[in-house]
């Protein structure tokens, strides 16, 4: 297994406001969404926050997980699919929130339950960003965002001593 080339560590406080970014531009595309489908595990903390933001109460799950260890992605595997109720009309007005898309594999699972909804998320790399509608900040696809649930305080070495021989 190899680490991709670059870090990018992201802050509690940072990835608040990011995810309030993320809101903004929403609230700009659609007055009200019916409801919130998140994909866990990772879409559920900015679903909490757009939620909060943009006043919608109806939050639903789809389960999906594939990455078994920091880089290498198994297979694909719906762990437990949208309730029946909200695919009706192809889940038009249905925010599909997660927090990044990376290879974009599993925003093309999500999409094809329900192509008529809007599907947001906080990171995009460049091979998933054009199966999102709406992001906030893009990263290379040789980059790893570290998210803060997943990170603790550890002493870092200084760049110099990285360099020298
Ligand atoms: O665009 P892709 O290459 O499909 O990768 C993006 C997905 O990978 C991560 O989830 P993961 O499956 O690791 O599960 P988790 O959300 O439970 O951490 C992330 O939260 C996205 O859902
Ligand atoms: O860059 C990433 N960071 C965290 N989880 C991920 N799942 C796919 N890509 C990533
Ligand atoms: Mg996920």
């Amino acid at each position: 297994m190899s680490l991709p080339e670059k870090a990018f560590p992201v802050s509690w406080d940072q990835f608040h406001r990011d995810a309030r970014a993320l809101a903004w531009r929403l609230s700009g595309v659609n007055g009200q969404w019916k409801a919130i489908v998140c994909i866990t595990r990772g879409g559920l903390v900015p679903a909490a926050i757009i939620s909060r933001e943009l006043g919608i109460r109806l939050i639903e799950t789809v389960c999906v997980a594939s990455y078994h260890d920091y880089v290498s992605q198994g297979q694909l595997k719906v762990l437990k699919d949208v309730n029946p109720a909200l695919l009706e009309d192809d889940g038009e007005g249905t925010l599909i929130i997660d927090d990044l898309t990376d290879t974009g594999k599993t925003a093309a699972i999500v999409r094809a339950m329900m192509p008529k909804a809007h599907f947001a998320t906080v990171y995009a790399k460049p091979k998933g960003r054009p199966l999102v509608d709406t992001f906030v900040t893009e990263v290379s696809q040789d980059t790893w965002i570290y998210f803060p649930w997943d990170l603790g305080f550890t002493y870092q070495k200084p760049i110099a001593e990285d360099h020298a021989g």
